[in-house]
C-alpha cells in the first residue's frame, strides 16, 4: 500500500510517500522561518498556502516516478487535523480533501500527536510502550490502555519547546529558540533553577520566568542554557520514570521536536538503563513536524477502515490525542501490566526494602541527573517525606509512623502498612477513602503531590498515604485541585471502568473539603493544552 501524507499545524509544510512494502518514507518540507518573535498563525498560514502545494507536487512526482503501473499508484491521502493553529490546518484540509478527490482515494485525519507517538512504536517494533511527547506545543506521557491513548501526566501551561522558545525571545534570538540553548548549553556551567513536578504532571511558566530574570541580572546566559536543559530534561525524565512505574511497562519511546535534543535523549537513556528498560527514539527527521509520521499512521488507520467521508473531515485546533478511538491496535494490548512483586521493589525514584515490619525506603542517586540538582532533589524530597507523613498522621489520616530519616543520604525507615497498593486493588470505597483524605491535609494546609494509585497502600480495613516526598505546604486552591487531578489521571490511566471510582473518591473529597477545590478541578481539565 502506499499512502500520502500532509501535515502543516503549525511551523512545517511538509509531503511524504510511504510505501507499505518497502517500509521507504520519502518526506519533502519547507519550514515557515519567522522574521521576528514567535510563529504568527496569519503568516504561518501564508506559508501553508504556497507551500503545501509545492510540497505535495514534489511527492506526486516522486510517486509518479516509482509507480509500477500506469498511474500514481496512491491508496489513500492522510492529513493532520489537529491539534495545531485553525488557519494552518484549514489550508492542510483544504490540500488532502482535494487530493484525495482528484485521486479518487479515501482520505485519513490523523491526530498530529498520536502519529509523534505511533512513529516510535511502529519503528522500535515496541508492543506497548509508553511514549513521551516533547513537542513545540505540547508536552505529555501517553500510554494505551482499553481502545485509547490515556494522558498519563501532561505539562499544566506550556508545551516544552514553545517555553524554551519564549526563553530565547526574550533575548531576541531568532526562532526556533531550541536548537540554540542547546549549542550554548555545551559551554555553561549548571545554575539552579526552580524544578516543578507534580505526580506526573509540571509545569515551566515557573522556571521560565527566573531564567529569564538570572539573565537579567547578568548570568552567563551559557550557564543559565545549561542549567534550563537540565531542569527541565530531568523533569520530563522524571516523569516518564513515574509512568513507567506506575504502568509496570519496561518500554518507552520517545516523539516530538524536542526530542531531537541531545542531551534530553542521553537522560531518557540514562534512566532507562538504570531501571532495566528499553529506549527507543527517532531520527530527528521523524521528531520534529514531518509528513512521514502522518503517512505510517495513515497507511495504520486505512488498513482498519478508518476513513473519512468529506463533510466529517472539519479540522479540529484542540484535538486532544485521548479523543482518538484506535482502530488500528489489537484490544489485548495495553500499557498495564502486573508490576513485578518483590522483597525489594524499585519505584520511579527509590529503592524500597519491604522487612517484616519496616520498611527501608533509599532515594538512590539519578545517574541522568546534574549531581548539584540530584543532591538538592533527594534531600529536600526526604526531608518533606518525613515531615508531611508525621503532620498528616497527626491530622488523623492513616500514615505510617516514621521511624528515622536521613535527608544527606536519602534515607528513611517507616513502619510496615497495608498489604498491597491501590493500584491493584481499586475498590469506591477506598478511592472514597483517599478523597477523604487528601482533604484532610488540605484542611491542614498541605498537599500530597503525588497521590496516585501506587502511594495508596490497603488492607487491615484501612487505606493509608505513603510518599509524600513531593508534599509542601500551600493553601491555594490551584495546588490543592492538582492533588485531586494527579489522582484522577492515575485512575483513569489505568482502571478497566473509571466512573465510578473517580465519583466516590470525588463524594469522599465533597465530605470533608473545599467544594472549590472540586471546581477548579473541572477548569484544570478543561483546560486547552495548545499553547
Ligand atoms: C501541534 C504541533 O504543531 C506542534 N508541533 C511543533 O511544535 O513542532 P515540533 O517539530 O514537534 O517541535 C518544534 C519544537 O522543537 C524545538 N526544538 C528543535 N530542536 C531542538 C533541540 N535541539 N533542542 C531543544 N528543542 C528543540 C523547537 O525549538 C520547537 O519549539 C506539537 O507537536 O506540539
Ligand atoms: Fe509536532
Amino acid at each position: 500500500m502506499r499512502v500520502v501524507g500532509i501535515e502543516g499545524t503549525a511551523w512545517a509544510a511538509s509531503a511524504a510517500l510511504y510505501d507499505t512494502d518497502t517500509e521507504a518514507v520519502v518526506i519533502e518540507s519547507d519550514a515557515y522561518q519567522p522574521e521576528s518573535g514567535g510563529i504568527h498563525p496569519r503568516e504561518a498560514a501564508e506559508h501553508m498556502g504556497s507551500a503545501i502545494p509545492e510540497v505535495v507536487s514534489a511527492i506526486l512526482d516522486h510517486a509518479d516516478e516509482t509507480s509500477d503501473g500506469p498511474g500514481l499508484d496512491i491508496d489513500a491521502v492522510a492529513f493532520s487535523r489537529g491539534p495545531g493553529l485553525g488557519p494552518c490546518l484549514r489550508v492542510v484540509g483544504t490540500a488532502a480533501r482535494s487530493l484525495a478527490g482528484t485521486l479518487s482515494v479515501p482520505l485519513v485525519g490523523v491526530n498530529h500527536m498520536v502519529a509523534h507517538l505511533e512513529i516510535g512504536r511502529h519503528q522500535s517494533g515496541f508492543d506497548s510502550p509508553v511514549c513521551l511527547n516533547a513537542s513545540g506545543a505540547n508536552a505529555h506521557l501517553l500510554g494505551y490502555h482499553d481502545g485509547r491513548y490515556r494522558i498519563l501526566g501532561e505539562t499544566m501551561d506550556t508545551g516544552v519547546g514553545n517555553a524554551i522558545d519564549k526563553f530565547t525571545r526574550h533575548l531576541g534570538w531568532s526562532h526556533p529558540g531550541g536548537p540554540k540553548v542547546e549549542r550554548r548549553a555545551a559551554d555553561g556551567e549548571y545554575y539552579d533553577l526552580p524544578y516543578v513536578v507534580k505526580g506526573m504532571d509540571f509545569s515551566f511558566s515557573g522556571i521560565m520566568s527566573a531564567a529569564k530574570d538570572a539573565v537579567d541580572e547578568g548570568v552567563p546566559v551559557e550557564d543559565v542554557c545549561a542549567g534550563l536543559q537540565e531542569t527541565i530534561f530531568a523533569m520530563l525524565t522524571e516523569v516518564a520514570e513515574r509512568a513507567l512505574s506506575l504502568t509496570g511497562t519496561d518500554e518507552l519511546v520517545l516523539g516530538g521536536g524536542v526530542g531531537q535534543n541531545r542531551r534530553l535523549r542521553e537522560m531518557l537513556e540514562s534512566m532507562c538503563e538504570q531501571r532495566g528498560a528499553d529506549f527507543y527514539a527517532p531520527d530527528p527527521r521523524f521528531l520534529r513536524d514531518n509528513a512521514g509520521m502522518i503517512a505510517v499512521l495513515g497507511a495504520k488507520m486505512h488498513a482498519a477502515g478508518d476513513t473519512l467521508s468529506i463533510p466529517e473531515s472539519s479540522v479540529d485546533p484542540d484535538f486532544r490525542p485521548d479523543e482518538v478511538p484506535v482502530t488500528w491496535r489489537g484490544d489485548a494490548e495495553s500499557v498495564v501490566r502486573d508490576p513485578a512483586v518483590a522483597g525489594t521493589i524499585r519505584g520511579a525514584e527509590a529503592v524500597v526494602t519491604i522487612e517484616a515490619d519496616r520498611v527501608v525506603k533509599e532515594r538512590v542517586p539519578k545517574a541522568y541527573r546534574h549531581p548539584a540538582l540530584d543532591d538538592r532533589l533527594r534531600a529536600e524530597r526526604t526531608r518533606a517525606e518525613a515531615r508531611l507523613t508525621s503532620a498528616a498522621r497527626r491530622s488523623g489520616v492513616p500514615t505510617p509512623v516514621v521511624y528515622d530519616v536521613d535527608p544527606a543520604e536519602g534515607t528513611l525507615v517507616f513502619q510496615r502498612v497495608g498489604d498491597g497498593d491501590l493500584a491493584a486493588a481499586l475498590t469506591a470505597d477506598r478511592c472514597r477513602d483517599v478523597g477523604r483524605h487528601l482533604a484532610t491535609i488540605h484542611d491542614a494546609g498541605f498537599v500530597h503531590g503525588d497521590p496516585t494509585t501506587r502511594n495508596v497502600r490497603v488492607g487491615d480495613a484501612r487505606t493509608y498515604l505513603i510518599d509524600f516526598g513531593l508534599g509542601y505546604h500551600t493553601g491555594h486552591v490551584e495546588d490543592h485541585a492538582m492533588d485531586l487531578h494527579v489522582f484522577e489521571q492515575s485512575v483513569a490511566g489505568t482502571a478497566a471502568d473509571p466512573a465510578p471510582l473517580l465519583e466516590a473518591f470525588e463524594a469522599g473529597y465533597a465530605a470533608v473539603g473545599d467544594d472549590a477545590v472540586r471546581q477548579r478541578l473541572r477548569d484544570v481539565e478543561g483546560r486547552g493544552r495548545y499553547q
